[in-house]
């Protein structure tokens, strides 16, 4: 038996939002997981394959052995494949299309017998924190945050006409590094100075208010401190707020931008925010995403690759 799930990319934070937001973009890697008698074969194939160890260390592989484990069944020999278009370290989610993707799959080979909310909590206990993995289980744009042991969340509605550019550098960064960098303790302002933009950010999306959503991204808590192991991100983000974008964040823990635009105004700015950080020394590119509203879909491989959601 043989299951295949695709799952989005997703970019956290979205400014101030540190740890509780996070979006799905139409951006996706593919995971195709099959049961043999014995052993391991692995293919990973697309964005950063030469990073990603096709092993049993491997991030999909742990999460799929993590689902047999929670269900106490024996762990059964696995053929994996992986196709990913999500760059691997740079702030868009790649870690959590690996985690939901081998969790989703390998519920799928079980069965089901795990809900969507059970899925997001073994997700959590991976990643760590649920931005990423929350939205990229359900899909849009997504609030969420632990109370006691119960992992909530909120999905929001996505504004019709946000068109988002996400400027992607050729240098990796990993989650823990930029980690590292954030400091113990913050100002009182900055705690409060971002307590309102997550309000005004929240309030500003539930309503369809772009340009008030995007006014709201700027973050006092945790890019400030990430800056300085990303050069050029200042001028890079500057020119694409000249360029027309509404807001523009560090996607994740970076080293990648998202600028928020209103459809139809998106055209210059990833232009605009390449060509600044040329002028800092750092190349990149820059994508035009959607966002994806779905979230992690099982694809069945059986009738002409048409996409399901996780749960009946
Ligand atoms: N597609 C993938 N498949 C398997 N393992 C992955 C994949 N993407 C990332 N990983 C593993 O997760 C580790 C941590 O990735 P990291 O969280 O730093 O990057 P990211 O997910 O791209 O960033 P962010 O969480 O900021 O969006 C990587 O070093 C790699 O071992
Ligand atoms: N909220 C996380 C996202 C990256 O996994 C961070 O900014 O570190």
């Amino acid at each position: 038996m043989a299951v295949k799930v695709r799952v989005p990319a997703t970019t956290a934070n979205l400014g101030p939002g540190f740890d509780s937001l996070g979006m799905a973009l139409q951006l996706y890697n593919e995971i195709e997981l099959e049961i043999m008698d014995q052993g391991l074969q692995f293919e990973v194939t697309g964005a950063g394959a030469d990073m990603i160890p096709a092993t049993s260390e491997n991030v999909i592989y742990k999460a799929v052995q993590y689902v047999f484990d929670q269900l106490g069944r024996r762990r059964p020999g696995l053929k994996l494949r992986a196709h990913n278009a999500v760059p691997v370290t740079r702030g868009l989610g790649s870690s959590a299309t690996a985690i939901v993707g081998g969790l989703a799959a390998a519920n799928e080979l079980c069965g089901r017998p795990l809900s969507a909310d059970d899925l997001l909590e073994l997700a959590v206990a991976m990643e760590g924190h649920p931005d990423n993995v929350a939205a990229a289980l359900f899909g849009g744009i997504v609030v969420s945050g632990k109370t006691g042991e119960k992992t909530r969340y909120v999905k929001l509605p996505v504004p019709q006409d946000l068109v988002c550019v996400v400027v992607v550098p050729e240098v990796p960064l990993a989650t823990k590094d930029s980690r590292k960098v954030l400091p113990t303790s913050v100002p009182f302002s900055d705690a409060v100075h971002n307590v309102n933009r997550v309000g005004l950010l929240v309030g500003a999306l539930a309503t369809g208010d772009l340009e008030t959503a995007g006014a709201a991204m700027d973050d006092v808590l945790h890019e400030p401190y990430r800056m300085s192991l990303i050069p050029g991100m200042d001028a890079a983000a500057d020119a694409g707020r000249k360029a027309g974008a509404l807001g523009v964040a560090l996607s994740g823990s970076g080293p990648s931008l998202i600028a928020f635009c209103r459809a139809g105004d998106e055209e210059p700015v990833g232009p605009a925010m390449t060509q600044a950080w040329a002028g800092a020394g750092l190349a990149a590119h820059s994508m035009v995403l959607r966002p994806d509203l779905r979230g992690a879909q099982v694809i069945d491989i059986d009738a002409s690759a048409s996409l399901q959601p996780l749960t009946r």
